[in-house]
């Protein structure tokens, strides 16, 4: 098990991955993944079905062993012991015993876990009105994930990596744990990673976003960042395809419809000519970037790995 060093250099940075890569058979499932994602933020992790989010969260827990690269949590690099102590996991599958009872699941993470908040985990499930005495087994999938985000957040952790967090719960379940997940942030200075296809989840509650496209990441930054890196424009049609003013910006999408063009660039100084421009929203980008895959990625400069030529710890 991976410790957590408390304070110091290595904790400013939750996760560093260089050159990080997962190949099963022929396919890359993760490509040459460079990022870094600082400690204490809520992180969002966005892409399409197969784009690799889960293979990320899996390498991070140290549950798949990556084929490329180096992965480091809080500057320790990720053994393949299972998850790294002080942080949790939760999987897509949100796994539980199905003959254990939910008041079983609680005792064990108290047992399993110095770290146990007990009021926390018992909160969670409270408010969920789950029977103590019911079986995991018994449990509509939306309860289940209740338990299990019980668990995870029961453990304290330093990092909780959450795969699709809120896809099976009801809508008032979700906003109750997606607040949890906000304040637990907030208040702990628990950085917390999280995948998801729902945007406008993403939109309120991350500060940070790494989103991936084909195994290769696309975007990586704090959210304000991102979006002041992009303009969405709009103006008339006059010519057919893009501009000659915009293309000599980074176009990430454009659209006509009817005689309007409308485009998603990254400005590389002032946009000339008789364009309306003005900041996209985060669904906007993420849209644009989940839309055209091949765009050209952004990784701001703070989500950047330094020193990236540093020997691989895992052989390719
Ligand atoms: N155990 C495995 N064996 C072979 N291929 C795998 C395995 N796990 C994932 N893959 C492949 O790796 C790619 C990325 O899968 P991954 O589950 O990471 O995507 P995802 O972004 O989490 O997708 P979704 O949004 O559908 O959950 C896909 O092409 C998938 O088929």
């Amino acid at each position: 098990m991976v410790g957590i060093p408390p304070s110091g250099e290595g904790s400013r940075w939750a996760i560093e991955a260089r050159g990080l890569g997962k190949r099963y058979r022929r396919r890359w499932a993760v490509r040459d993944c460079s990022f870094r994602v600082p400690a204490g933020v809520v992180c969002g992790l966005v892409g399409s079905n197969g784009a690799g989010k889960s293979t990320l969260l899996n390498m991070a827990a140290g549950i798949t062993r990556p084929t490329g690269g180096s992965l480091r949590l809080f500057g320790t690099p990720v053994a393949e012991a299972g998850v790294p102590a002080r942080c949790a996991f939760l999987a897509q599958d949100k796994p539980l015993f199905p003959r254990f009872t939910v008041e079983d699941h609680l005792r064990m993470g108290e047992e399993l876990n110095p770290r146990w908040d007990r009021e926390v985990a018992t909160r969670i499930v409270r408010s969920g009105k789950l029977p103590l005495h019911a079986r995991a087994g018994a449990l509509s999938g939306g309860q289940r994930s209740r338990v299990a985000l019980a668990l995870a957040f029961g453990k304290r952790p330093d990092l909780l990596l959450l795969d699709e967090p809120l896809a099976e719960l009801d809508p008032l379940a979700a906003h109750e744990i997606a607040g949890l997940l906000m304040s637990e942030a907030a208040e702990q200075g628990t950085t917390v990673v999280m995948s998801s296809h729902q945007l406008s989840d993403v939109s309120t509650m991350c500060d940070y976003l790494l989103a991936v496209a084909d195994g290769r990441l696309r975007l990586a930054g704090e959210v304000d960042a991102l979006l002041s890196a992009h303009s969405l424009v709009t103006g008339a049609r006059l010519v057919d395809g893009v501009p000659p003013e915009i293309a000599r910006h980074t176009v990430v999408e454009s659209r006509v419809v009817g005689r309007q063009f409308t485009g998603l660039i990254r400005p590389e100084g002032p946009v000339e000519g008789d364009w309306r421009t003005g900041e996209p929203t985060l669904e906007e980008v993420l849209l644009a970037y989940l839309r055209s895959p091949g765009a050209p990625p952004l990784i701001t400069a703070d989500a950047r790995p330094g020193d990236l030529d540093d020997a691989p710890e895992v052989a390719a």
